[in-house]
């Protein structure tokens, strides 16, 4: 079993005037990663930020942050080469943005980048399995993408539970309304990289949150091993 338990803020919840600080607070509250969400206002109703903010951010907070692109854009292959420059990490692509997820793939890694692949709530999840031997990452998202603090919608579990079924090492993200009160479905189903925006971000105490979210799938994942 490949896959271990990582946290990772969603920083579209955060104060944006302040956007390099907060991902420094968020690791130093012990984030496995930042989740870092592009809006283009055409893809999702909803407008964010490009590359050259992820290049300042790079700037603001060095090597390390592990950098995972949420792009909910229209035309994903434009920005391959742009975020890859700008310091990106992981280049996750809504399979409903592209006719050619194939070479979307191959470009996202030949430009030295982690390839993940999203499927929205209206998405099944047999759209996205041909494609699962070639990604680091599947994406299930558990709100419709386009803004940070709504309802997490637990009829995504199933999916969730299935791609784990079918692709026992695969990392599978879930985001969208995830937090203390809905983390053990997530665990439970079979995820193990987990966004949190505002349930970490808007809390009193993030340190103890991202640390909870972190318990729970860990210890999801340490049962799941000892059942095989
Ligand atoms: O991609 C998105 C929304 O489209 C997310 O990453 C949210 O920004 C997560 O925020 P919360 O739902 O956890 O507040
Ligand atoms: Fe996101």
């Amino acid at each position: 079993m490949a896959y271990s338990a990582k946290i990772g803020p969603s920083i579209l919840s955060s104060d944006l005037a302040c956007l390099g600080r907060e991902c420094v607070r968020m690791m130093g509250c012990g984030a496995d990663y930042l989740h870092l969400d592009v809006m283009d206002g055409h893809f999702v109703p909803n407008l964010t930020f490009g590359h050259p903010m992820v290049e300042s951010l790079r700037k603001s907070v060095g090597p390390d942050p592990f950098f995972d692109m949420h792009m909910m854009v229209s035309r994903p292959e434009q920005w391959v080469k742009p975020m890859a420059a700008a310091g990106a990490n992981q280049y996750t692509f809504h399979i409903e943005s592209t006719t050619n997820p194939g070479n979307l793939i191959k470009e996202i890694r030949e430009s030295g980048m982690k390839v993940g692949l999203a499927i929205k709530p209206g998405t099944t999840v047999e759209e996205l399995a041909p494609w699962a031997n070639q990604i680091d990452m599947a994406l299930v998202m558990t709100v419709e993408p386009g803004f940070g603090g709504q309802k997490f919608m637990e009829d995504m579990m199933p999916k969730v539970s299935w791609l784990r079924s079918q692709f026992p090492s695969l990392d599978i993200e879930v985001d969208g309304g995830v937090g203390p009160d809905t983390i053990h479905k997530c665990a439970e189903a079979g995820a193990n990289m987990i966004v949190s925006g505002s349930a970490v971000i808007g809390s009193d105490d993030p340190r103890s949150v991202i640390s909870l979210l972190r318990t729970v799938v860990a210890e999801a994942i340490q049962k799941r091993s000892l059942d095989r």
